[in-house]
Protein backbone atom coordinates (compact mmCIF):
# COMPACT_ATOMS: atom_id res chain seq x y z
CA UNK A 1 0.00 0.00 0.00
CA UNK A 2 1.39 3.37 -0.92
CA UNK A 3 2.39 6.01 1.91
CA UNK A 4 0.60 7.77 4.25
CA UNK A 5 0.36 11.92 2.85
CA UNK A 6 -2.00 13.11 5.50
CA UNK A 7 -3.46 11.44 9.02
CA UNK A 8 -5.55 13.24 10.58
CA UNK A 9 -7.03 11.89 13.92
CA UNK A 10 -9.73 13.24 16.60
CA UNK A 11 -10.34 16.48 15.81
CA UNK A 12 -13.07 18.64 17.55
CA UNK A 13 -14.56 21.61 17.17
CA UNK A 14 -17.05 23.68 18.79
CA UNK A 15 -18.64 27.14 18.17
CA UNK A 16 -20.26 28.47 21.57
CA UNK A 17 -22.84 25.92 21.66
CA UNK A 18 -22.62 24.18 18.82
CA UNK A 19 -20.17 20.73 17.88
CA UNK A 20 -19.02 21.40 14.25
CA UNK A 21 -16.83 18.71 14.49
CA UNK A 22 -17.01 15.54 16.41
CA UNK A 23 -13.92 13.15 16.75
CA UNK A 24 -13.47 13.00 13.14
CA UNK A 25 -10.23 11.36 11.40
CA UNK A 26 -9.12 10.88 8.07
CA UNK A 27 -6.34 8.97 6.56
CA UNK A 28 -4.98 9.86 2.73
CA UNK A 29 -2.59 7.65 0.83
CA UNK A 30 -0.20 8.95 -1.80
CA UNK A 31 -2.09 9.40 -5.16
CA UNK A 32 -5.60 9.39 -3.74
CA UNK A 33 -8.13 11.85 -4.51
CA UNK A 34 -10.20 11.96 -1.18
CA UNK A 35 -14.21 12.92 -1.03
CA UNK A 36 -15.53 14.71 1.99
CA UNK A 37 -18.95 14.93 1.35
CA UNK A 38 -22.06 15.86 3.22
CA UNK A 39 -25.19 17.86 3.71
CA UNK A 40 -24.99 21.81 4.11
CA UNK A 41 -23.89 22.66 7.51
CA UNK A 42 -22.03 19.34 8.24
CA UNK A 43 -19.07 20.65 9.07
CA UNK A 44 -16.80 20.04 5.77
CA UNK A 45 -15.88 24.02 5.11
CA UNK A 46 -14.46 23.46 9.33
CA UNK A 47 -12.76 20.58 8.99
CA UNK A 48 -10.83 22.35 5.79
CA UNK A 49 -10.17 25.47 7.99
CA UNK A 50 -8.56 23.05 10.57
CA UNK A 51 -6.51 20.91 8.80
CA UNK A 52 -5.17 24.36 6.93
CA UNK A 53 -4.71 26.27 9.50
CA UNK A 54 -7.26 28.58 9.70
CA UNK A 55 -9.56 27.61 12.83
CA UNK A 56 -7.32 25.96 15.88
CA UNK A 57 -9.48 22.78 17.09
CA UNK A 58 -10.28 21.84 20.30
CA UNK A 59 -8.59 18.09 19.84
CA UNK A 60 -6.71 16.91 17.19
CA UNK A 61 -3.63 15.09 15.98
CA UNK A 62 -2.07 15.67 12.54
CA UNK A 63 0.56 14.22 10.28
CA UNK A 64 1.75 15.15 6.84
CA UNK A 65 4.26 12.96 5.05
CA UNK A 66 4.99 11.07 8.08
CA UNK A 67 5.82 14.20 10.32
CA UNK A 68 3.66 15.73 12.92
CA UNK A 69 2.72 18.80 12.36
CA UNK A 70 0.84 21.57 14.22
CA UNK A 71 -2.25 23.35 11.72
CA UNK A 72 -1.30 26.38 13.77
CA UNK A 73 -1.30 29.08 10.65
CA UNK A 74 -1.93 29.06 6.95
CA UNK A 75 1.46 30.03 5.72
CA UNK A 76 2.72 27.01 8.58
CA UNK A 77 0.51 25.28 6.43
CA UNK A 78 1.26 25.98 3.39
CA UNK A 79 5.24 25.82 4.18
CA UNK A 80 4.68 22.23 5.54
CA UNK A 81 2.99 21.39 2.35
CA UNK A 82 -0.34 21.54 1.92
CA UNK A 83 -2.17 24.40 -0.61
CA UNK A 84 -6.20 24.78 -1.20
CA UNK A 85 -8.23 26.51 -3.05
CA UNK A 86 -11.44 28.22 -1.42
CA UNK A 87 -15.14 28.12 -1.90
CA UNK A 88 -15.44 32.05 -2.88
CA UNK A 89 -12.50 32.37 -5.25
CA UNK A 90 -10.17 33.99 -3.57
CA UNK A 91 -7.65 35.86 -6.37
CA UNK A 92 -5.62 39.22 -6.71
CA UNK A 93 -8.23 40.67 -8.73
CA UNK A 94 -6.04 43.02 -10.05
CA UNK A 95 -2.89 40.80 -10.93
CA UNK A 96 -2.49 39.03 -14.12
CA UNK A 97 -3.19 35.37 -14.05
CA UNK A 98 0.67 34.82 -14.83
CA UNK A 99 1.09 37.30 -11.18
CA UNK A 100 -0.86 35.30 -9.14
CA UNK A 101 0.74 31.67 -10.03
CA UNK A 102 3.92 33.63 -9.11
CA UNK A 103 3.05 34.60 -6.02
CA UNK A 104 1.72 30.91 -4.90
CA UNK A 105 5.57 30.02 -5.99
CA UNK A 106 6.92 32.64 -3.56
CA UNK A 107 6.31 30.17 -0.95
CA UNK A 108 9.34 28.24 -1.67
CA UNK A 109 11.52 30.65 -3.03
CA UNK A 110 14.96 30.86 -1.68
CA UNK A 111 15.34 34.64 -1.15
CA UNK A 112 11.62 34.83 -0.42
CA UNK A 113 10.46 38.34 0.46
CA UNK A 114 13.63 39.61 1.37
CA UNK A 115 14.88 39.17 -2.20
CA UNK A 116 11.74 40.55 -3.43
CA UNK A 117 12.18 43.98 -1.59
CA UNK A 118 15.94 44.52 -2.39
CA UNK A 119 15.92 43.40 -5.51
CA UNK A 120 18.84 40.78 -5.63
CA UNK A 121 20.36 39.30 -8.47
CA UNK A 122 19.70 36.16 -7.18
CA UNK A 123 16.24 37.24 -6.23
CA UNK A 124 15.69 38.24 -10.26
CA UNK A 125 16.97 35.25 -11.77
CA UNK A 126 14.78 33.22 -9.85
CA UNK A 127 11.90 35.51 -10.66
CA UNK A 128 12.43 34.48 -14.37
CA UNK A 129 12.85 30.83 -13.14
CA UNK A 130 9.13 31.50 -11.43
CA UNK A 131 7.59 33.31 -14.36
CA UNK A 132 8.32 30.27 -16.30
CA UNK A 133 7.05 27.93 -14.27
CA UNK A 134 3.97 29.94 -13.80
CA UNK A 135 3.68 29.59 -17.53
CA UNK A 136 4.28 25.84 -17.43
CA UNK A 137 1.25 25.57 -14.83
CA UNK A 138 -1.20 28.01 -16.55
CA UNK A 139 -0.77 26.17 -19.76
CA UNK A 140 -1.28 22.72 -17.64
CA UNK A 141 -4.53 23.60 -16.47
CA UNK A 142 -5.49 24.92 -19.72
CA UNK A 143 -5.16 28.81 -19.21
CA UNK A 144 -1.88 29.66 -21.10
CA UNK A 145 -3.03 32.10 -23.29
CA UNK A 146 -4.62 34.21 -20.70
CA UNK A 147 -1.14 34.53 -18.58
CA UNK A 148 -1.32 38.41 -19.18
CA UNK A 149 -4.89 38.75 -18.41
CA UNK A 150 -5.95 40.29 -15.07
CA UNK A 151 -7.14 37.66 -12.95
CA UNK A 152 -10.79 39.51 -12.60
CA UNK A 153 -11.49 39.04 -16.66
CA UNK A 154 -11.39 35.82 -16.82
CA UNK A 155 -14.31 33.49 -16.73
CA UNK A 156 -15.69 31.94 -13.47
CA UNK A 157 -14.88 28.59 -14.89
CA UNK A 158 -11.11 29.83 -15.84
CA UNK A 159 -10.70 31.62 -12.40
CA UNK A 160 -11.06 28.48 -10.24
CA UNK A 161 -8.43 26.83 -12.82
CA UNK A 162 -6.31 29.63 -11.90
CA UNK A 163 -6.83 28.59 -8.58
CA UNK A 164 -6.04 25.27 -8.92
CA UNK A 165 -2.14 26.35 -11.00
CA UNK A 166 -1.47 28.64 -8.14
CA UNK A 167 -1.76 25.73 -5.45
CA UNK A 168 0.19 23.75 -7.46
CA UNK A 169 2.99 26.57 -7.76
CA UNK A 170 3.63 25.83 -3.89
CA UNK A 171 4.54 22.09 -5.36
CA UNK A 172 1.93 20.76 -2.01
CA UNK A 173 2.10 17.41 -0.91
CA UNK A 174 -1.57 17.82 -0.93
CA UNK A 175 -3.78 19.74 -2.65
CA UNK A 176 -7.44 20.65 -0.82
CA UNK A 177 -9.90 21.80 -3.48
CA UNK A 178 -13.09 23.08 -2.01
CA UNK A 179 -16.11 23.03 -4.01
CA UNK A 180 -14.23 23.25 -6.76
CA UNK A 181 -16.96 22.45 -9.42
CA UNK A 182 -19.22 25.29 -7.89
CA UNK A 183 -21.03 27.46 -9.82
CA UNK A 184 -19.75 25.37 -12.95
CA UNK A 185 -22.27 24.37 -16.08
CA UNK A 186 -21.56 20.91 -17.05
CA UNK A 187 -18.82 21.34 -19.57
CA UNK A 188 -17.12 23.00 -17.28
CA UNK A 189 -17.38 19.93 -14.84
CA UNK A 190 -16.44 17.54 -17.22
CA UNK A 191 -13.01 19.90 -18.03
CA UNK A 192 -11.95 20.07 -14.39
CA UNK A 193 -12.91 16.23 -13.85
CA UNK A 194 -10.33 15.13 -16.39
CA UNK A 195 -8.14 17.92 -14.87
CA UNK A 196 -8.05 16.81 -11.46
CA UNK A 197 -8.01 13.27 -13.06
CA UNK A 198 -4.49 14.59 -14.60
CA UNK A 199 -3.36 16.02 -11.33
CA UNK A 200 -3.79 12.54 -9.24
CA UNK A 201 -2.01 10.87 -12.48
CA UNK A 202 1.10 13.26 -12.50
CA UNK A 203 1.37 11.78 -8.97
CA UNK A 204 -0.07 14.68 -6.61
CA UNK A 205 -2.17 13.72 -3.96
CA UNK A 206 -5.76 15.15 -3.71
CA UNK A 207 -8.27 16.63 -0.82
CA UNK A 208 -11.80 17.15 -2.58
CA UNK A 209 -14.77 18.81 -0.72
CA UNK A 210 -17.84 18.86 -3.24
CA UNK A 211 -21.11 18.91 -3.11
CA UNK A 212 -21.70 17.20 -6.91
CA UNK A 213 -22.21 13.85 -5.64
CA UNK A 214 -21.42 12.35 -8.72
CA UNK A 215 -18.13 14.35 -9.63
CA UNK A 216 -17.05 12.98 -5.98
CA UNK A 217 -18.12 9.34 -6.65
CA UNK A 218 -16.59 9.17 -10.19
CA UNK A 219 -13.47 10.88 -8.80
CA UNK A 220 -12.67 9.71 -5.59
CA UNK A 221 -10.38 6.44 -4.50
CA UNK A 222 -11.90 7.11 -0.66
CA UNK A 223 -14.51 9.26 1.07
CA UNK A 224 -15.56 10.43 4.16
CA UNK A 225 -19.16 11.14 5.07
CA UNK A 226 -20.04 14.09 7.58
CA UNK A 227 -23.49 15.30 8.86
CA UNK A 228 -23.78 17.18 11.89
CA UNK A 229 -20.34 17.38 12.78
CA UNK A 230 -20.41 13.81 13.12
CA UNK A 231 -18.44 11.16 10.56
CA UNK A 232 -21.39 8.64 9.28
CA UNK A 233 -19.18 6.78 6.91
CA UNK A 234 -15.67 6.18 5.41
CA UNK A 235 -14.95 3.91 2.73
CA UNK A 236 -14.88 3.52 -1.06
CA UNK A 237 -17.87 5.40 -3.24
CA UNK A 238 -19.53 2.10 -3.69
CA UNK A 239 -19.74 1.30 -0.55
CA UNK A 240 -20.98 4.35 0.98
CA UNK A 241 -22.84 4.99 -1.85
CA UNK A 242 -24.60 2.30 -0.25
CA UNK A 243 -24.62 3.02 3.57
CA UNK A 244 -28.06 3.57 5.16
CA UNK A 245 -26.61 6.28 7.35
CA UNK A 246 -25.44 8.41 4.60
CA UNK A 247 -29.02 7.93 1.98
CA UNK A 248 -30.90 9.01 5.47
CA UNK A 249 -28.51 11.82 6.20
CA UNK A 250 -29.20 12.97 2.40
CA UNK A 251 -32.70 12.35 1.73
CA UNK A 252 -33.36 12.84 5.69
CA UNK A 253 -36.52 15.45 6.94
CA UNK A 254 -33.76 18.06 7.10
CA UNK A 255 -33.37 17.52 3.34
CA UNK A 256 -30.04 20.03 3.72
N1 LIG B 1 -16.83 30.73 12.32
C1 LIG B 1 -17.94 30.13 12.72
N2 LIG B 1 -18.61 30.56 13.81
C2 LIG B 1 -19.74 29.94 14.22
N3 LIG B 1 -20.29 28.88 13.61
C3 LIG B 1 -19.67 28.40 12.52
C4 LIG B 1 -18.47 29.00 12.01
N4 LIG B 1 -18.09 28.30 10.90
C5 LIG B 1 -19.00 27.32 10.72
N5 LIG B 1 -19.94 27.38 11.69
C6 LIG B 1 -21.08 26.46 11.85
O1 LIG B 1 -20.55 25.14 11.88
C7 LIG B 1 -21.41 24.25 11.18
C8 LIG B 1 -20.62 23.57 10.08
O2 LIG B 1 -20.39 24.52 9.04
P1 LIG B 1 -19.50 24.24 7.77
O3 LIG B 1 -19.41 25.50 7.01
O4 LIG B 1 -18.25 23.59 8.19
O5 LIG B 1 -20.39 23.18 6.99
P2 LIG B 1 -20.25 22.66 5.49
O6 LIG B 1 -20.43 21.19 5.56
O7 LIG B 1 -19.00 23.17 4.90
O8 LIG B 1 -21.51 23.33 4.82
P3 LIG B 1 -21.72 23.87 3.31
O9 LIG B 1 -21.85 22.65 2.47
O10 LIG B 1 -23.00 24.61 3.43
O11 LIG B 1 -20.55 24.72 2.96
C9 LIG B 1 -22.57 25.08 10.65
O12 LIG B 1 -23.66 24.92 11.55
C10 LIG B 1 -22.04 26.49 10.66
O13 LIG B 1 -23.07 27.42 10.87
Amino acid sequence: MSETILKVQGVSKRFGGLQALSDVGIEIRKGQVYGLIGPNGAGKTTFFNVITGLYIPDAGSFELGGEPYKPSAVHLVAKAGIARTFQNIRLFAEMTALENVMVGRHVRTRSGLGGAVFRTGGFKREEQEIAARAKELLDYVGIGKYAEYKARTLSYGDQRRLEIARALATDPKLIALDEPAAGMNATEKVVLRELIDRIRRDGRTILLIEHDVKLVMGLCDRVTVLDYGKQIAEGTPADVQKNEKVIEAYLGAGGH
